[in-house]
């Protein structure tokens, strides 16, 4: 087989469901921006603080993980800082090759000056619409949809899941909660998930990161949510083989085609996973559950979705079949309609692996 060479996975059309748009901001635009309002930062030389993210984030915990969010949400408090930034994602992940991204956020994370909940998205929704137009004038074209976030640990959900139906035809196209996982189980938002169903919208649910199997189950069998935000977790419920046996948990999950948003580099920084090679994903993949490749936050993790890919062919030796097969399970999995999504998988997708899968 001949290897996979990098600059061909950046080429190659990729989908991304699990990204954070807190998590992914430019080391030079933070510095610009922390300046603009005298934000104390680490250090003001962007190499160096692109260093100082990924170094604090690989602590091995979630909580001390989530701590460095506090340097880019500091510095997303104004409608035009949301839509550089914004604009700024939707660039960055289209250069990278990515097609569609789901890209998401808090809104009530961005609060801290006079913008409401409306407008921060609104300034979102328009920094992405803006970017990939660029990108499309570029020759990489991206669609963004956005996600919008509720945190765990508050107590804002239904008004972050009514916010996200609000904005539902303006460019949201799902709702999701973040934050430390133990001792926020997902029931504490249900009247939220319960709106959203009544409502016919999506949403994801971190669950199966820093907490296990109750996390899991509540999400879907509580929550009903469509996806799993990591999920990786699962595991705890195969008994290792030969032949693997799945829980009962692990069965439904994999019957129902429960997508499960797996993020490598991420799950390794916060001790979810020990290395990529020893990633679930491996497993996972073999058992064939709808598996999808993601960055999480590529600033934390000074990752790309190409680095991702890339990291996992190398631990895991997979060719431009698994990368295919990944990438239509992530476009089978959006929360854009399903004639969307298929025309992104039968006019870009296919065709571009049909070049490359043997
Ligand atoms: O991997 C993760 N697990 C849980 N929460 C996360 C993760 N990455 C980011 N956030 C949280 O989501 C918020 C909105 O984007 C971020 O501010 C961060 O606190
Ligand atoms: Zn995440």
């Amino acid at each position: 087989m001949v290897a996979i060479r990098y600059e061909d996975i950046v080429k190659v059309p990729k989908a991304l469901l699990h990204d954070h748009l807190d998590g992914g901001l430019r080391a030079a635009t933070i510095v610009e921006l922390a300046a603009e309002i005298g934000h104390e930062l680490p250090t003001t030389d962007p190499e160096a603080l692109g260093r100082w993210f990924v170094d604090a984030a690989s602590s091995g915990s979630l909580e001390r993980y989530l701590e460095t969010f506090a340097h880019t949400v500091a510095v997303m408090q104004t409608a035009p800082a949301l839509h550089r930034v914004a604009k700024e994602c939707a660039l960055d992940l289209a250069a990278d090759g990515v097609v569609y991204a789901e890209v998401r956020f808090a809104p009530e994370q961005h609060l801290e000056r006079d913008l409401t909940l409306d407008e921060v998205v609104e300034a979102v929704v328009a920094g992405f619409v803006e970017g990939s137009a660029l990108a499309a004038e570029a020759g990489t074209p991206i669609r963004v949809g956005t996600l919008l976030t509720a945190m765990r640990h508050a107590a804002r959900s239904q008004e972050i899941a009514e916010l996200a139906v609000r904005h539902r035809d303006a460019g949201v196209v799902g709702f999701d909660i973040a934050g430390a996982e133990a001792g926020f189980p997902p029931t504490r938002h249900l009247d939220a998930f319960e709106y959203l169903q009544r409502e016919n919208f999506h949403f994801t649910i971190h669950a199966g990161e820093a907490f296990g199997l109750p996390s899991i189950w509540q999400a879907i069998q509580w929550c009903g949510a469509d996806r799993l935000g990591h999920g990786v977790r699962i595991v705890d419920d195969i008994t290792p083989g030969p032949p693997p046996v799945l829980g009962r948990l692990a069965a439904y999950v994999r019957d129902k085609r429960i997508p499960l948003e797996l993020c490598p580099s991420s799950n390794v920084q916060t001790g979810a996973a020990a290395s990529i090679a020893e990633h679930p994903i491996g497993l996972l993949r073999d058992l064939r559950f709808r598996v999808t490749v993601n960055t999480d936050n590529r600033l934390m993790s000074g990752t790309s979705m190409s680095r991702e890919m890339a990291l996992l062919v190398e631990a895991f030796g997979y060719g431009w079949k698994e990368l295919q097969w990944f990438t239509i399970n992530a476009m089978k999995s959006a929360f854009i309609p399903f004639d969307e999504r298929l025309a992104i998988i039968d006019e870009v997708i296919k065709p571009a692996y049909a070049k490359l899968v043997g």
